[in-house]
């Protein structure tokens, strides 16, 4: 239950597709009822289909973690329903237009649901042109639907835009390093937790290198605290063009990083060391000169946690920086 619970609370599409499930079977199941006792067969049955479908719209959700197909699909099947109803019932079946902006909104991002809401709008409207008197009274009626529909959307629209946009940069915020654009510590040790399991379930090689500047305190001494947060943002730039896609860097704190390059063996992580420490001495600069980077790495083996692989790949770190610096050390373990 409380799991279930954290993942309403952590995944915002999945509780408004829940939502959905929740109201279309507790506001739509006894409109079936009436529909079929008062003999109109087909909304009855438009009805239940939307019902089943939101039911297995949900269930698909939940199990994959997948929200967008089921969004899009719900978003489809709502719109077709509302078409449909309002086709077959006239004014009453319109007035669900409203509560169909409002959804599509929410589980389609707003480009997709302005289509859907557009898309619906015309094929009703349409029908009502050329069928006079079964779905609006009057043409004056008729453009008042298609007009407040519209306003609705708009504002629905900038609302849905906004929402998205803002849980965006919360999940920004509370990911990203602000200075360099790298993963933050958080996200590190997720992403470290999640590679354990990985390993431990599915055998998945995982190398990590952390990655510490060299002497960066004589870069702040000699050119100020800004030039410092340059070569940070220059050093990850460097970092990550020299890296592979797949490969994740973190801000661990200072000038110290952390890269986890998954899918990696023991030559591949030396390789990759390598190759980074050759480019940073090459391409970072400060008017003194080039600064350079030391990295110790190892490979994931049998580790408790996440802590013992770091505290592995440090200690090569601190090796690396014993032996003279601008050089990395992998540990022959694992
Ligand atoms: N500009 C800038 N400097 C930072 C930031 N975070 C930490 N520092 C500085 O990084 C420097 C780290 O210095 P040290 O830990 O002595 O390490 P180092 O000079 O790189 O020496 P070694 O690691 O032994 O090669 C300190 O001067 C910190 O003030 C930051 O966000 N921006």
């Amino acid at each position: 239950m409380q799991s279930i619970l954290i993942r309403l609370k952590e995944d915002f599409q999945l509780s408004i597709i829940t939502l959905v499930g929740l109201c279309s079977l507790i506001g739509i199941t006894p409109y079936i009822v009436f529909r079929l006792l008062e003999g109109n067969l087909w909304v009855g049955l438009v009805d239940a289909f939307l019902v089943v479908s939101t039911g297995l719209a949900v269930l698909y959700a939940w199990r994959t973690g997948d929200t967008i197909r089921p969004g899009q699909f719900l978003a489809l099947i709502y719109s077709a329903g509302a078409v449909l109803v309002s086709i077959k019932l006239g004014v009453n079946g319109l007035f669900w237009f409203y509560t169909l902006i409002l959804f599509n909104f929410f589980v389609v991002p707003p480009l997709q649901s302005a289509v859907a809401t557009v898309a619906s709008l015309i094929v009703v409207c349409t029908y009502g042109y050329l069928n006079p008197g079964l779905v609006f009274e009057s043409h004056y009626q008729m453009t008042s639907f298609a007009v407040t529909c519209l306003i609705a959307s708009l504002f629905a629209s900038v609302f849905a835009y906004r929402g998205r946009r803002q849980r965006e940069q919360l999940i920004e915020l509370a990911t990203l390093d602000p200075l360099t654009r790298a993963g933050n510590r958080r996200a590190m040790d997720a992403e470290l937790d999640i590679a354990m399991a990985d390993y431990q379930r599915h055998k998945t090689a995982y190398g990590l290198l952390v990655l510490d500047l060299d002497l960066f305190k004589e870069v702040n001494d000699a050119h100020g605290h800004k030039a410092g947060d340059h070569v940070l943002t220059e050093f990850t730039r460097i970092v990550k063009l020299s890296c592979r896609q797949s490969d994740r860097l973190f801000r661990m704190g200072g000038e110290e990083f952390v890269l986890l390059l998954p899918m990696v063996d023991r030559t591949g992580l030396e390789q990759a060391a390598s190759h980074i420490r050759g480019t940073v001495a090459e391409q970072l600069q400060t008017p003194d000169g080039p600064v350079t980077v030391s990295i110790g790495g190892c490979m994931l083996h049998q580790h408790g946690n996440s802590d013992e692989w770091l505290h592995e790949a440090d200690q090569c770190l601190y090796k690396a920086k014993e032996l003279g610096r601008n050089r990395y050390i992998i540990s022959p373990k694992g």
